[in-house]
């Protein structure tokens, strides 16, 4: 069933209530969805679990937009409908405006730090330009949650947002999740299958994890990225597709090139435009506004309305390290939310494995442990050494002059007595 002639063009796919196979294949859906932009699909289907777990796949990679069971509810199927043709109006009408600033970051992100901000005029500016982008950044620190916020913002934006992680699927698996197969292209294709590439037309492809491409498929996808058409595994047709690349690392790209684990023209064809996401710890001012963000979503969800944190449980997130990140961040609140017995999530609920004593020890950033550590290792060579500068800076493999100056910038003190420093050192 389709509608015509207005604003809105929803169709409805048919789906035998019994069936476990779906009326359309995934071919015919991203054909139709990729012919009219405006289109909006709607699954009928039965009840058959199979089925409703393809149909959670369909819509979260944009291939429908919404769907309902058999046999269907008339007002549920004219309201979506309705919902439909305003969303399409107002597509069709609105111009390509930048997501919204707010008090707590920018369009579904979170974060006001400088680092965040430099983010957010980064996506503002390349959002609109069809290059492939670059994301580097440790696990966890949002690279997946920005590349669909520029997706969001990008003239693709209606249009499919295809992710694939290069480093969860063997690598027999890749080249057949990426360009699809044709029927017999290896034991066990029963059917054609479409890959994620082709799903992305006039979308976007999100390859995470691209540092772990094995390196024959990273041949295959250059050529890809150079024509812009494939062939499917075991097909000879060439299909041209039109999709923008951003692909994803927390992998030091440099020194896989340097040990033969990439390929260095891939790497200069992905890198056209390129960021860094600073991880958690670098970037504490986002912590708190996180902190309150997923506390208030996980208050709904396991209905704790008056949960709050209390001061402690703010400085112990403060001063914790993050090393898995807004992920970890999570997981914490979503932990702590659960097991809090009273109104306020105190430190231990959120299971970091450290105590407020601990980490009010700790050094704030990388910079400061490395120098609490220098700082504790050269004063114990020159202990060892009764303050003899020459002898603990030989031990030290260090000059003189090296150890002096570094004694200044780490505050080591001369010991007023027992010092056996030579005259005119400097
Ligand atoms: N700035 C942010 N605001 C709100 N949520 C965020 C932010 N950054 C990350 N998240 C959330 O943190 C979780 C992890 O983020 P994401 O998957 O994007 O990280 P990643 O860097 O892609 O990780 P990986 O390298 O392991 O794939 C997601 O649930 C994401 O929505």
């Amino acid at each position: 069933m389709s509608r015509k002639g207005d604003e809105c063009a929803a169709v409805l796919i048919d789906a035998k209530a019994e069936s476990d196979e779906l009326f359309y294949s995934d071919q015919k859906l991203s054909r139709l969805v990729n012919k009219w932009p405006h289109l909006r699909l709607i699954a009928l289907a039965g009840k058959n679990p199979v089925v409703w777990e393809r149909l959670g796949y369909l819509l979260r990679q944009g291939l429908i937009y919404d769907f309902h069971s058999l046999p269907a509810d008339k007002s549920r199927l004219l309201y979506c409908l309705g919902h439909i043709q305003g969303l399409v109006a107002l597509e069709r009408n609105s111009p390509l405006l930048p997501l919204k600033q707010t008090a707590k970051g920018y369009g579904h992100l979170i974060g006001t730090s400088a680092p965040m901000q430099k983010i957010y005029s980064t996506i503002n500016r390349i959002s609109r330009v069809d290059s492939p982008i670059l994301i580097t950044g440790e696990s966890g620190t949002g690279k997946e949650a920005i590349a669909l916020t520029i997706h969001k913002h990008s003239p693709f934006r209606n249009r499919p947002f295809v992710a694939i992680n290069c480093a969860a699927l063997p690598a027999s698996l890749i080249e057949s999740e990426l360009f699809g197969h044709e029927v017999g292209a290896f034991t066990g294709a029963l059917s054609r299958k479409i890959g994620k590439v082709e799903l992305a037309d006039n979308g976007t492809l999100f390859l995470d994890e691209i540092g772990d491409m094995p390196i024959d498929l990273q041949s295959r996808f250059l050529r890809f990225l150079q024509n812009s058409s494939f062939e499917r595994v075991g097909g000879l047709k060439n299909i041209k597709i039109n999709a923008r690349i951003i692909a994803a690392t927390n992998v030091n790209l440099y020194d896989a090139i340097e040990n033969g684990q990439f390929r260095e023209d891939l790497f200069y064809r992905l890198n056209v435009l390129s960021f860094h996401v600073p991880p958690l710890r670098e970037r504490c001012e986002d912590i708190r506004l996180l902190a309150d963000h997923y506390l208030e979503k996980f208050r709904t969800t396991y209905n704790k309305p008056k949960l709050s944190f209390t001061a402690a449980s703010y400085e112990l997130m403060n001063k914790y390290a993050w090393p898995g990140n807004v992920r970890e961040l999570i997981n914490a609140i979503r932990r702590a939310t659960i097991l809090a017995k009273t109104r306020f999530i105190q430190p231990e609920n959120l299971g970091l494995g450290e105590t407020l004593e601990d980490v009010r020890d700790m050094a704030s950033s990388l910079a400061e442990a490395r120098a609490d550590f220098d700082r504790r290792f050269i004063h114990a060579r020159l202990v060892r050494n009764n303050f003899n500068i020459s002898k603990a800076a030989e031990e030290l493999q260090v000059s003189r002059v090296s150890l002096y100056r570094l004694m200044k910038r780490l505050d080591i003190p001369k010991p007023v007595n027992g010092e056996t420093v030579s005259q005119g050192e400097k």
